[in-house]
């Protein structure tokens, strides 16, 4: 299993309305870049707010092993940077546990030195593809070892001199567009990415706040052409990280589907590529108010009022997908209590995330007498409103295959469900939101861990 705990049934029960104010921990993806770029850039960093869910101290402990020095004072992280260029070849294999975006942008980032760097993971990680980083870095010079179909464990080792490469990012991926910039940090001349799709733009903002000559140029179609100089100079930065959009999904949706709900979840990140979720939640009819809209650093930053709505079926836009790609398994699980069908498609990158989450959704749907069909890329969900006969009185398992985003969806779902969701584990919550039990039982929500089940 992950982090080599044994697996740990949860059950969710029907609830009554959920109440309270809560704050949500630190966005994921600006946390890695925050351990990522403090680490290499020279001089100090100072991050307050960092999500210090497993997968975000994965990527600290690589940075640690490639020369950065970090330490925790009261709130605040401290990292002392080693300097554009000059991180250090790391002396065992760099495991990254469940994460691919630490171990994506960690292969760009180091993969272009002229030393070895093993990439490990959890059985989850070691699943995923990691040819759409591999190609691109082979391009550059770097030579690559794998395990078949370009599987971890990689080794990577970078030329004496990387090839400065323009790369059209043939997925919508963040994590592709961020590893071939990263690699062109420690590259002579410019970089290029296009992105015919726009995706969460946390690492050319970022790397523009560190001092990168970072450009962006966007044209009529929305096509996006990054240039990065390498070999330029990183200044240390003082971070505060918003919260994360995609953890607070879960607290919104349970507010939304349990009858008489009214929460208020606070400093919530709104950059535009991460709120699609939101949107589309209003368009099923959901009362979602956007409260205290302000700039926290150079980020968009809100509170949002949640109540309880009576949602209705949406076709989804597919061109949205890349703004609220990790937020599918809680929308099909809003859809569950819509009325009508919600209809979700361009949905083929959630097929190699933690796990198969297109087949991992329609299966627990199913098993929680969901009526839903899963296409190649797509889904649809039609809904009970008021979830009758929803969820299983047999205490059949949703099985979760080490995804976060899975576990937590479904027992958002068992709580406005007639019968209990549970899930096969939950352990593997904490490498994206630690808080998520304890702040889900504040707003009063019916969930409870089973003891550990023996390995
Ligand atoms: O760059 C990032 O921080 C992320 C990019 C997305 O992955 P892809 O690039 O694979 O779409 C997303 O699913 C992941 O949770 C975080
Ligand atoms: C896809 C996710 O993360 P990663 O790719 O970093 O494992 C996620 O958190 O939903």
């Amino acid at each position: 299993m992950s982090h080599g705990l044994s697996p740990r049934p949860a059950t969710a029960r029907k609830s009554s309305d959920l109440k309270g104010t809560i704050r949500i921990p630190g966005d994921k993806s600006i946390s890695h870049r925050s351990f990522m770029f403090g680490g290499l850039a020279a001089g100090e960093t100072r991050i307050t707010g960092l999500l210090e869910g497993e997968d975000v101290i994965n990527t600290g402990k690589a940075m640690q092993a490639m020369g950065a020095k970090i330490r925790k004072e009261g709130d605040t992280w401290i990292i002392d940077g080693v300097g554009n260029g000059a991180l250090l070849a790391p002396e065992a294999p760099l495991d990254f546990g469940n994460a691919g975006t630490g171990c994506r942008l960690t292969m760009g980032l180091a993969g272009v030195y002229d030393f070895d760097s093993t990439f490990v993971g959890d059985a989850s990680l070691t699943k995923r593809p990691m040819g759409r980083v591999l190609n691109p870095l082979r391009e550059m010079g770097v030579q690559v070892k794998s395990a078949e179909g370009d599987r971890l464990p990689v080794t990577l080792r970078g030329p004496k001199t990387p090839n400065p490469i323009t790369y059209r990012v043939p997925m919508a991926s963040a994590q592709v567009k961020s590893a071939v910039l990263l690699a062109g940090l420690n590259t002579p001349g410019i970089t290029t990415v296009i992105e015919p799709v726009m995706t969460r733009d946390h690492t050319e903002k970022m790397l523009q706040g560190f001092g990168a000559n970072l450009t962006v140029e966007t044209d009529v179609e929305g096509v996006r052409t990054i240039r990065l100089q390498g070999r330029g100079q990183l200044t240390g930065q003082v971070i505060d990280v918003p919260g994360d959009p995609s953890s607070t999904a879960f607290p919104l949706v349970s507010a939304l589907i349990v009858p008489g709900s009214d929460i208020t979840i606070l400093n919530v990140l709104m950059n535009p590529t991460r709120t699609g979720l939101i949107l589309t939640l209003q368009e099923m009819g959901a009362d979602i108010e956007v409260r205290n809209v302000r700039l926290a650093g150079g980020e968009d930053v809100a509170d949002l009022r949640v109540r309880y709505s009576e949602l209705k079926g949406v076709t989804v836009p597919e061109e949205r997908a890349p703004s609220m790609i990790d937020e599918y398994p809680v929308l099909a699980v809003a859809a569950a209590f819509a009325e009508g069908a919600t209809v979700m498609n361009g949905l083929e990158e959630l097929r190699v995330k933690e796990s198969d989450r297109l087949s991992a959704v329609a299966n627990g749907l199913k098993l929680n007498g969901v009526d839903c069909d899963e296409g190649e890329a797509s889904l649809v969900v039609r809904g009970r409103p008021g979830g009758k006969g929803l969820g299983n009185p047999l205490g059949g398992e949703v099985k979760t295959h080490l995804d976060h985003r899975i576990a937590m969806s479904f027992l958002i779902m068992g709580l406005a469900s007639e019968h209990p969701v549970t899930v096969d584990d939950s352990t593997m919550i904490a490498t994206s939101f630690p808080e998520f039990m304890d702040l889900m039982t504040g707003l009063g929500a019916r969930i409870e861990q089973a003891e550990t089940k023996a390995a």
